[in-house]
C-alpha cells in the first residue's frame, strides 16, 4: 500500500507516495516505510522519538499538530491516537467478519472466553484476545497485557482472519478504551459485565473510570451495532442511557434483563441450573460452572451470540457443555484432609465477595481465603479487599500478589488494615501451605488474585508461579 492510497489528502493520488511498510508506537520498532505514532503518554512523550522514528525511515508521522515534524509526511488530529488506529486498521485490513467486544470492571475474561466457546460450539472458527493472550481452538499466545497496544491488537486481528477466524470476541479494559489501544475494525456487538472499584490510580474517580467504559458504546462499536448490558448491576442504567443516546440497539441480560431474564439460579454440586426466559420462550439450563458470577457472564457471553446471529435456543443449549474458563473458579486439588483447594482471578474488593459467594454454597465447613494486592495498581482497593474478605470468610490468610516496584510488607500493611482478625503471612507459597495445612475435610479454600497467571512479579523480576502447582505441590 503507498502512503497516498493510506492518508489521502488534496493532489495525493492512491499510488503516490513511498510503500508502507507498516506501523508502530515505540520508535524501536521503527523500520523503513513505517507509519510512527508519537503519543504523549504516562512516562514518555513520544513525540519527542519522532527525529529518531524519522532516522530510522518513518514515511509519516501521526501526531497532535504542535508536534514538530521534520522530514516524513504527517498526520495530525487533536486525538493522535484515534487517527493512527484509523490508518492502522485500514492497513491491517480485512479482519474477521464478526467482532464482539466486552467491558466492565470483571468478567471480561470469562466472557470472551465463554463467547468464543459458544461460537465454536455452533461450528464456526473462532478466537479471543485478552487477559489469556490471543486463543483460538488450537493455540493461545500470550500478548502480556488484557488489552494490547494497537499496533498488536490490529496485527492479530488481521493475522486471524488469514487463519480463517471468522468469529472475534475481545476484551476492552478501560486503560485500552482510554488509550484507543482496540479499534479501527468493524465491531458489531459490544458488552458491559459490571463496574465496581478498581484502577482509581490511574482514573481518578468512578466518573471518570465510567466515562472510559462507555467510550465503548458511545464511539467503538459500530452505529448499526447492538449493545449487551448486564442489567442488575447500580451502573447498568448509565450505560442503557449512553446507548439509547446513540440509538444503539440494546440486550439487556439479567434478573432485572428484558432480552434474557434470569427467572432462577439453583446451586448443584458441579455446577448450578438456570431458569431463562429469552424471546417469549422459557429455557432451563444446566451450566457446569459454579457461582453467581459465572452463570452472569454464561448470560452475556449468550447474549453477544445471539446479537450477532446466533440461534439463541441452541446457544443457551450449548452453555451445558461449555469448559471452565483458567483461573476461574478452578479447583486445583483436594487437601490430604479433604479440602477443595479453588484457585480464582479476583483482584478487586467485588471480585473478592463474588469469589467468596460462590463458594460458600459448597462449603459445610468454614471458606479459609488467602489473597494479597498487586503492586502499582490501584491502593484504595486493599483495605476494602481486608475488609470484604473477613466479612464473608471464616479464615484469612493476607499475603503477596505481585508486589512489582512496591514493599511486599507495606502493601500487606494496607490490606490488613481493613482486615480484621486476619492473619499475614509473607510469602505467598508459606501462606497457601498455611491455608491447606488448616483446612479440616468440610473446608473449602480460596486462593485469590493471580488465577492463570505464571509467574509472580518482585521488584522488576517475573519469578515462576503458578497458584495451582504451588497447591498441589503442598498437598503432596
Ligand atoms: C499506564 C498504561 O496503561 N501504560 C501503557 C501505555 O503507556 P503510555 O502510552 O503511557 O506510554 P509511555 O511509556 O509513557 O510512552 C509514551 C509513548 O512513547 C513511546 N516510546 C516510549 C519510550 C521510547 O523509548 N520510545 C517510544 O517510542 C511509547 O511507545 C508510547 O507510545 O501504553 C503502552 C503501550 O501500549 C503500554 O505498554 C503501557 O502499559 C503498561 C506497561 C501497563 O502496565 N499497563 C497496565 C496498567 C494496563 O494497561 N492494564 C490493563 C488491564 C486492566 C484490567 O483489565 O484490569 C490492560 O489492558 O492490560
Ligand atoms: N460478572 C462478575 N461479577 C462479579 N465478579 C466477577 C464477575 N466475573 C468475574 N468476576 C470476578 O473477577 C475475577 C476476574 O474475572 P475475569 O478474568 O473474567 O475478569 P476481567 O474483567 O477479565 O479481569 P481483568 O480486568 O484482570 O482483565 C474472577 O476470578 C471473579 O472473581
Ligand atoms: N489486569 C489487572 C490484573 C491484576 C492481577 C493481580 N494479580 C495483580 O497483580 O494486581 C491489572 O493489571 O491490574
Ligand atoms: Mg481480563
Amino acid at each position: 500500500m503507498k502512503l497516498g492510497g493510506l492518508i489521502g489528502g488534496p493532489g495525493l493520488n492512491s499510488e503516490d507516495g513511498p510503500t508502507v511498510t507498516g506501523f508502530a508506537i515505540d520508535h524501536r520498532k521503527v523500520a523503513p516505510g513505517t507509519v510512527f505514532g508519537a503519543f504523549r503518554g504516562a512516562k514518555f512523550n513520544g513525540e519527542d522519538f519522532i527525529p529518531d522514528a524519522i532516522r530510522s525511515g518513518a514515511v509519516a508521522i501521526v501526531s497532535r499538530p504542535e508536534a514538530k515534524v521534520d522530514g516524513a509526511a504527517r498526520v495530525t488530529d487533536e486525538e493522535p491516537r484515534r487517527a493512527f488506529a484509523q490508518l492502522a486498521a485500514k492497513f491491517f485490513a480485512p479482519f474477521p467478519e464478526i467482532s464482539v467486544a466486552v467491558t466492565g470492571t470483571n468478567g471480561k475474561t470469562s466472557t470472551v472466553e465463554l463467547t468464543r466457546q459458544l461460537w465454536r460450539m455452533a461450528g464456526h472458527h473462532a478466537a479471543s484476545i485478552g487477559t489469556l493472550g490471543v486463543t483460538t481452538a488450537e493455540d493461545q499466545v500470550k500478548t502480556g497485557l488484557t488489552t494490547p497496544d494497537i499496533v498488536t491488537f490490529l496485527s492479530n486481528a488481521a493475522g486471524l482472519e488469514r487463519e480463517g477466524v471468522t468469529h472475534l470476541a475481545f476484551e476492552a479494559s478501560s486503560h485500552g478504551l482510554s488509550q484507543y489501544r482496540t479499534e479501527g475494525l468493524p465491531v458489531g456487538a459490544a458488552a458491559f459485565t459490571n463496574l465496581s472499584r478498581d484502577h482509581l490510580d490511574y482514573h481518578g474517580t468512578m466518573e471518570a473510570y465510567l466515562t472510559a467504559k462507555l467510550r465503548l458504546f458511545t464511539e467503538v462499536v459500530d452505529k448499526d451495532g447492538t449493545a449487551i448490558v448486564w442489567a442488575d448491576d447500580p451502573a447498568s442504567a448509565q450505560v442503557i442511557e449512553a446507548i439509547e443516546g446513540r440509538g444503539l440497539r440494546g440486550l439487556s441480560v439479567g434478573k432485572k434483563g428484558r432480552a434474557i431474564r434470569l427467572v432462577s439460579r439453583t446451586p448443584t454440586q458441579l455446577g448450578q441450573r438456570l431458569d431463562v426466559e429469552a424471546d417469549g420462550q422459557a429455557y432451563a439450563i444446566n451450566l457446569p460452572l459454579i457461582g453467581a458470577y459465572q452463570a452472569n457472564n454464561a448470560l452475556v457471553a449468550a447474549g453477544l451470540v445471539w446479537a450477532t446471529g446466533g440461534d439463541i435456543g441452541a446457544t443457551l443449549g450449548n452453555l451445558s457443555r461449555v469448559q471452565p474458563v483458567r483461573g476461574r473458579l478452578e479447583r486445583a486439588v483436594i487437601t490430604k484432609a479433604g479440602a477443595p483447594v479453588y484457585v480464582d482471578y479476583a483482584h478487586t474488593p467485588d471480585a473478592l465477595e463474588a469469589a467468596i459467594d460462590a463458594l460458600r454454597w459448597h462449603a459445610k465447613g468454614r471458606v479459609i481465603t488467602v489473597f494479597g494486592a498487586g503492586g502499582d495498581r490501584d491502593t484504595g482497593k486493599r483495605p476494602l479487599m481486608g475488609e470484604v474478605a473477613v466479612k464473608l470468610s471464616d479464615h484469612v490468610i493476607v499475603t503477596d500478589d505481585n508486589p512489582r516496584s512496591e514493599d511486599p510488607a507495606a502493601i500487606r500493611a494496607e490490606i490488613m488494615a481493613g482486615a480484621k482478625g486476619a492473619v499475614e503471612v509473607e510469602g505467598r507459597r508459606e501462606a497457601i501451605a498455611a491455608a491447606i495445612a488448616e483446612a479440616g475435610a468440610d473446608d473449602i479454600v480460596l486462593l485469590a488474585g493471580k488465577g492463570h497467571e505464571q509467574g509472580q512479579e518482585i521488584a522488576g523480576r517475573v519469578l515462576p508461579f503458578d497458584d495451582v502447582t504451588v497447591a498441589r505441590e503442598c498437598v503432596t
